[in-house]
C-alpha cells in the first residue's frame, strides 16, 4: 500500500533502502561462512564482482533491479547520469533525481563528504581509498630548456665567438692561406680580421693544411657544413669570400665550384665587387645571374657549350652569384648548366631565403647537387661514359668493384650566414646539413647570460646607439624633419613600410625643405637633399642612386625594406625607422645599416602612440629594451616648422589630386 503523503519516488527510495538493509544483513552472515558459500549461491546472490561483470559484458540491458540489489561491497548507489532506457522506465525517478534537497541527494552528499574527509566510504566493507593529493602549481621549465626543444644537437654545442675578438694580419701564421691572399687583403686596407673571420676563415681553410685531403674534391672524406650567426656589418662576406678564393685558386679547369645565393639583385652586385677585389690576379672567373640581362645573354655568359649533351656540363665561370629565381631558370632551361662540381654552396641572408618557398627553389638546388638517382645502381660500362673526365667523381659510376665498399658523397660544403640566423629545426633540416658546425658571434656579456647560445636573441654592433621617440601620427614628418635639421645629419637612411609610403614621404620632405630654404637667409644653411630608393626603380637607377648617396650628392635616402638587408653603405651615420619595423629581425637588419665595421652609428625609431606597446614589448622580449633610450619631444621643438608643414601638406594634397585627375 502506498504511504499517503509520500511521493512515488520517495516510496521507491524507502523500498530500496529496506532491501539494502536486508541485503546487508545477509552478506554479513555470508561472510562469516565464506568457505561454505557455493558457486550456485554466488550466481544467484548479488556478489559485487559478478554483478559488475554482468554489467560490463552485457551492457545493452541494464538491470535496474540488480543495480538496486548491490551489496555493500560495491560503491553505494550514486546519482548517475541517466541513460535513455533509465529515463523511459523511471520517469518518476528522473523527476525525483532532479529535485534539489530531496532525501537521497542529501544522503549522497553526506556520503560524498565523508568519503572526501576520510578518503574512504563510510561503510566498513569498503577499502579505504587514498586521498587525492592537493593540487600544486607545476614549476615552469626554464627558458633554456624550452629553447632547446627539438634543436639540432650541433646547435647546442655551437662555438660562441666574442664579438670584440680581432686578429692582426701580420700576426696570423699557419692559417693555410697563401702569401698572395695576405698581401691582397693588406692592399684592400684590411689590417685585422674581425671576430667572425677569425673563426670562419681558418675553419674553411683546414683542407689546405691536411696532408691527404684534396681541397677541391673530397668525395671520401666530406667536409662539415657550417651555420654562422654574426652581427650586421661584422664582415661575414669576407669570411666566406677569402677561403673560396684561396681554395678555388688551385683549380686547373674552370667548373662551377662556388654558388652564392642572396635575396636581392643589389646584393648580387655587392658580393661580386667583394669577390672581384679579393680574387684580383688569381684568374678566377665570376658570373652573375639576376635577370638584369636577357636569359640568352646570361646563358652565353655562364655556359661554354649550349648544344652538345655533356655529362659533366660546361661552365665558363668558377663562381656564380645569383638570386634564387634566376638560378632555378638556369637549372631548368640552360643545357650543360650543372651543379655537380660544386665545392661551396653559400646561402647568405639564410633566414630570409629559407623563408622563401618560390618554385621550391631549395629542393631544386639540393637535388641538382646530388647525383641523378637513375644512375643507381651504377654499372660498369666504359662505353656508357661519354665524358667521364668531366664528371664530378661522386657522379661517376665506379671504375671497379671490390670487397671494400666506400661510399662517395658530394664534396659540396654548405655555408649559411645571417645576422638573424633561424634556429628553427624544421627550416634547417630541409637543407640536409652534413655534420653541421654552428658559429655564433656575440658580445661577451650576452654570451654569459644563462641562455648562452640558446638565448635566441640577436646581437647589435657594439658601436651602435639606439633611440626612440613616441609621437602623434600627424607629427611624424615634422619630427623626422626636425631630427635631420637639428642634428645636421648628412648620411641618413630613412626606412618606411612600403614603396608607396617612400614616395609620399619623399615629396613631403622636399616640400618642407623648399619652404625651409626660402626662410633661410644664408646660403650656407643646412638643406635636405633626399631621394627615394625602392623596388619601383630599375636596377640601373638603383645603382646610380646608391652611387650618388655614397658620393654625398644625396644626404637622405628614403627607402623601403629592400635595402634593409645586407647592403653595405659604410658611410651611413644615422638610420631612422620612420615606420616601426614589424618584427625584431627587420629591426636588427635596418639598424644594422649603420655602425658597420666598427664605425659609430645612431638609430632612431619614430613610434606612433598606438604602436608603443608593440615596439617596447618587441624590444623587451628580445632582451634589448635597455639598449634603446627614449627621447622626449617637447611641443615647442616642432613649433617652428608648423607653418611650413601646413604649406607642404597642401602642396602634397594638390599634387595628389592633380595626379588622380590626370590619370
Ligand atoms: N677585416 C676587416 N677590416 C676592415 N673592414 C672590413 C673587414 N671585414 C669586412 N670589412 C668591411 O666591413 C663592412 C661590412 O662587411 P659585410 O658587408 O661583410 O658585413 P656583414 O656581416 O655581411 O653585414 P650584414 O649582416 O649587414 O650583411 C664592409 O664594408 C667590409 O668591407
Amino acid at each position: 500500500m502506498p504511504d499517503v503523503g509520500k511521493t512515488p519516488a520517495k516510496q521507491r527510495y524507502l523500498h530500496r533502502k529496506k532491501l539494502r538493509r536486508k541485503q546487508s544483513k545477509k552478506t554479513k552472515a555470508a561472510s562469516t561462512k565464506k568457505d561454505a558459500v557455493t558457486t550456485a549461491q554466488d550466481q544467484t546472490d548479488t556478489s559485487s564482482a559478478d554483478s559488475d561483470e554482468e554489467e560490463v559484458h552485457q551492457p545493452s540491458v541494464p538491470d535496474v533491479q540488480m543495480l538496486d540489489l548491490t551489496t555493500p561491497t560495491e560503491p553505494p548507489p550514486r546519482k548517475k547520469r541517466k541513460t535513455e532506457k533509465h529515463r523511459n522506465s523511471e520517469n518518476a525517478d528522473s523527476e525525483w533525481l532532479d529535485v534539489p534537497g530531496n532525501e537521497e541527494s542529501a544522503m549522497d552528499e553526506e556520503v560524498t563528504k565523508k568519503e572526501i574527509e576520510t578518503g574512504a566510504a563510510h561503510d566498513p566493507g569498503y577499502e579505504a581509498l587514498p586521498a587525492f593529493p592537493s593540487p600544486t602549481q607545476q614549476e615552469a621549465p626554464s627558458k633554456v630548456l624550452v629553447s632547446a626543444q627539438g634543436l639540432d644537437q650541433a646547435f647546442l654545442s655551437a662555438e660562441v665567438i666574442d664579438a670584440s675578438r680581432t686578429l692582426k694580419l701580420e700576426s696570423i701564421d699557419g692559417i693555410g692561406w697563401s702569401l698572395q691572399t695576405a698581401e691582397r687583403l693588406q692592399e684592400l686596407g684590411i689590417q685585422e680580421l674581425f671576430a667572425v673571420q677569425t673563426a670562419i676563415i681558418p675553419f674553411l681553410l683546414r683542407p689546405l693544411k691536411e696532408p691527404r685531403s684534396h681541397p677541391l674534391s673530397s668525395p671520401f672524406n666530406p667536409v662539415q657544413d657550417i651555420c654562422v650567426s654574426a652581427p650586421t656589418g661584422g664582415g661575414k662576406t669576407l669570411a666566406y669570400v677569402v677561403p673560396i678564393v684561396e681554395i678555388l685558386s688551385a683549380r686547373i679547369v674552370t667548373r662551377l665550384r662556388a654558388l652564392i645565393i642572396v635575396p636581392t639583385r643589389d646584393l648580387v652586385s655587392q658580393v661580386r665587387e667583394t669577390i672581384e677585389a679579393v680574387s684580383k690576379g688569381r684568374g678566377l672567373k665570376i658570373g652573375v645571374a639576376t635577370g638584369q640581362h636577357s636569359f640568352t645573354h646570361e646563358q652565353n655568359a655562364l655556359v661554354g657549350d649550349l648544344n652538345t649533351p655533356l655529362m659533366g656540363g660546361s661552365s665558363k665561370v668558377d663562381i656564380l652569384i645569383c638570386t634564387p629565381g634566376r638560378l632555378i631558370d638556369h637549372l631548368n632551361g640552360t643545357h650543360n648548366f650543372t651543379l655537380q662540381h660544386l665545392r661551396f654552396l653559400i646561402i647568405d641572408e639564410a633566414d630570409r631565403l629559407l623563408a622563401e618557398s618560390f618554385q621550391d627553389w631549395l629542393n631544386q638546388v639540393l637535388s641538382a647537387i646530388k647525383a641523378p638517382s637513375n644512375s643507381a645502381p651504377r654499372t660498369l660500362s666504359v662505353d656508357a661514359l661519354p665524358c667521364p673526365d668531366s664528371m664530378a667523381p661522386y657522379w661517376q659510376p665506379p671504375i671497379c668493384y671490390s670487397d671494400v665498399t666506400q661510399t662517395l658523397t658530394t664534396s659540396c660544403q654548405k655555408l649559411l650566414f645571417s645576422a638573424t640566423l633561424t634556429h628553427d629545426p624544421s627550416k634547417l633540416s630541409a637543407l640536409g646539413l652534413r655534420d653541421p658546425k654552428y658559429f655564433v658571434v656575440r658580445s661577451q656579456e650576452r654570451s654569459s647570460n644563462d641562455g648562452g647560445v640558446l638565448d635566441q636573441t640577436f646581437s647589435f654592433p657594439s658601436s651602435l646607439v639606439q633611440h626612440y621617440s613616441i609621437i602623434k601620427t600627424e607629427d611624424k614628418p615634422l619630427l623626422l624633419f626636425h631630427l635631420i635639421l637639428s642634428q645636421s645629419m648628412t648620411n641618413v637612411l630613412v626606412f618606411t613600410k612600403s614603396a608607396s609610403s617612400t614616395q609620399r614621404l619623399l615629396k613631403l620632405l622636399q616640400f618642407l625643405n623648399d619652404g625651409w630654404s626660402q626662410q633661410q637667409s644664408q646660403e650656407s644653411a643646412f638643406h635636405i637633399m633626399a631621394t627615394a630608393f625602392s623596388s619601383d626603380l630599375s636596377v640601373h637607377d638603383r645603382k646610380s642612386i646608391l652611387a650618388s648617396f655614397k658620393e654625398g650628392k644625396i644626404n637622405v635616402l628614403v627607402a623601403s625594406d629592400l635595402v634593409s638587408r645586407g647592403i653595405d653603405l659604410p658611410h651611413v651615420s644615422h638610420v631612422i625607422s620612420y615606420d616601426v619595423p614589424i618584427d625584431m629581425r627587420k629591426y636588427v637588419h635596418r639598424v644594422g645599416r649603420t655602425a658597420r665595421a666598427g664605425r659609430a652609428g645612431v638609430a632612431w625609431t619614430l613610434v606612433e602612440k598606438q604602436e608603443a606597446h608593440h615596439f617596447l614589448e618587441m624590444m623587451r622580449e628580445s632582451g634589448h629594451l635597455q639598449d634603446v633610450s627614449k627621447n622626449r619631444i617637447e611641443g615647442n621643438d616642432l613649433a617652428p616648422y608648423s607653418s611650413l608643414y601646413e604649406n607642404a601638406l597642401s602642396r602634397l594634397q594638390s599634387e595628389y589630386t592633380r595626379g588622380t585627375a590626370d590619370s
